[in-house]
């Protein structure tokens, strides 16, 4: 196993929460516990990204927010890792392919909030995302209902499975996916970005 890379054994059952995750909070930490759940997760993923390809403005440094990331979470499920920055990949659909040949028989399932399947046809090669794992979505706020009739939903509606049948995603041949109803955490990173400057600039005056 090359070095720095997180340990996974073939037939494991892994989640991929890519994100910026800047910083980490505990929305992200619920919809992980809801995906292992749900989903029938060994292990979940959380792929701290070097960089969102759809924002225009980089976040905070790397070493840092897996610091915040790991500070949060209490279960050794979950791991925090920079293997997109180890792969020099960070379009998802080349992380994907990368993982799938590093870790031959693992089964992957990509993780989001509903919010990115909303902007999902906007990635690139989404299509071949969805045919190259299951991908399981957890609602939040605002766009628990907007998600279901995005445009990568619509295209992809065939293949959509019924929450009931959640625990077989990992299982499945993609294209599938789910949508999760969850009790849903209003927490994100920008508005802790937002709260954090706006402490600050109190301070300056
Ligand atoms: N409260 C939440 N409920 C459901 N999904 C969430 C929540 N917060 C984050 N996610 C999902 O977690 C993944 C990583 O999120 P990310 O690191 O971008 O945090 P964020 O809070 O969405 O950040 P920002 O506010 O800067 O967009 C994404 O798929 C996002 O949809
Ligand atoms: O590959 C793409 O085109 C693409 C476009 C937007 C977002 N993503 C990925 O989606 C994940 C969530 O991104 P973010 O910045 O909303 O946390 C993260 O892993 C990004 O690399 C990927």
């Amino acid at each position: 196993m090359t070095r720095g890379f997180p340990l996974a054994r073939p037939g494991m059952r892994i989640g991929l929460l890519g994100g910026s995750f800047d910083p980490a909070h505990e929305g992200h930490v619920h919809i992980t516990e809801t995906a292992r759940r749900r989903f029938c997760l060994d292990r979940v993923w959380w792929l701290v990204s070097p960089g969102n390809p759809l924002k225009a403005h980089g976040p905070a440094p790397l070493a840092e927010r897996m610091a915040t990331a790991r500070r949060l979470l209490d279960d050794p499920a979950v791991i925090v890792t920079d293997v997109e920055m180890r792969l020099g990949t960070r379009l998802t659909a080349d992380t994907i392919a990368a993982l799938t040949r590093h870790y031959p028989g693992v089964r992957f399932v990509w993780l989001m909030g509903s919010d990115n399947l909303c902007q999902f046809h906007l990635w690139d090669r989404w299509r071949e995302i969805a045919a190259m794992v299951p991908i399981g979505v957890l609602a939040r706020p605002g766009t628990r209902i907007p998600a279901r009739n995005a445009v990568a939903a619509q295209i992809l509606r065939r293949w959509r499975l019924p929450q009931d049948q959640a625990g077989s995603l990992a299982r499945r041949r993609p294209p599938a996916w789910v949508l999760i109803n969850l009790p849903m955490k209003s927490h994100s990173s920008s508005a802790i970005r937002a709260a954090r400057s706006g402490v600050a600039e109190g301070a300056r005056r």
